[in-house]
């Protein structure tokens, strides 16, 4: 059996603007494993964001648990970030003019990555991500997959078990979606470190999900792979298997907010 890398409870974010509260999260629980890549999956406001905050440190719940490593990260006064790294995504939060290595050595520092470790440390998820051979180039000059690639190299830095990537490809057209899939896949079979993505793109997940929630109104709906999903969804045709889109859609009235 593999190690339960991220196990979350009973998960609840209420927030409160003014007196006015509203109850984003509302009862989330999931376990991932081990070099498991598990996707969430639900309509826009339902609590994929709000969820991963939580997972990630970002916001802090308004109860429930979440362990990384069997540690309960919002127990203790200080939050150990050390067990998760979170990609961030976009065409932001690098410096242009200078290369993919020196950005990195600025990123190793503020995670207090030891200055003698640093080289072998940057090297190290500069391969992960095929970026060794471009590391003393200017980031400016880089695609945005190349770009996308640096933001998932920076969030490993330190070896994480867990990574977050709140919907990995957006706005990246298929071509490059496609090449950020298969440096995913290569990570995880390479590293064992486990992934928690959110999505809207029904292809990316059947791609790489082993393991897909289906979110509605703040609660776990369904939890299955990709098959189990679409044979729970009872959509059937004569001539060839369902989708996960078509699937997906006959669940989206249960998935909607209850008013
Ligand atoms: N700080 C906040 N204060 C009040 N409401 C919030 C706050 N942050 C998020 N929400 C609300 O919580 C709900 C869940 O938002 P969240 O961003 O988690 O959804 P999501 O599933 O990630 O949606 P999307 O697919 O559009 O990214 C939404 O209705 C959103 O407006």
């Amino acid at each position: 059996m593999k190690k339960e890398i991220l196990t979350v409870k009973h998960l609840q974010k209420t927030f409160d603007n003014h007196g006015k509260k509203f109850a984003a999260v509302k009862d989330v629980s999931l376990k991932i494993h081990q070099g498991e890549i598990v996707a969430l999956i639900g309509p826009n406001g339902a609590g994929k964001t709000t969820t991963v905050s939580m997972v990630g440190g970002f916001l802090n719940p308004s109860s429930g648990q979440v362990k990384i490593n069997g540690h309960d990260i919002w127990k203790s006064k200080h939050f150990d970030h050390s067990g998760i790294g979170v990609v961030f995504g976009g065409e932001l939060g690098f410096y242009g003019r200078a290369s993919a290595y020196d950005n990195l050595v600025f990123f190793a520092n503020l995670n207090k990555i030891k200055w003698r470790q640093q080289r072998s440390e940057i090297q190290r998820v500069l391969k992960l991500v095929d970026l060794q051979n471009v590391a003393n180039k200017q980031v400016w000059t880089f695609s945005r997959g190349m770009y996308q690639r640096l933001h998932i190299a920076r969030a490993l830095l330190g070896s994480p078990s867990l990574l977050l990537l709140d919907e990995p490809t957006n706005g990246l057209d298929v071509e490059i979606a496609k090449e950020i899939h298969g440096v995913l896949q290569k990570l995880v079979k390479n590293t064992g470190v486990a992934i928690l993505l959110t999505s809207h793109i029904m292809s990316e997940v059947e791609a790489l999900s082993d393991k897909i929630i289906l979110i509605g109104d703040g609660k776990v709906k369904e939890t299955g792979t990709v098959s189990e999903i679409i044979a729970k969804s009872s959509v059937h045709h004569i001539d060839r298997p369902a989708t996960l889109e078509e699937s997906y859609l006959a669940f989206a009235p249960e998935l909607r907010r209850e008013q």
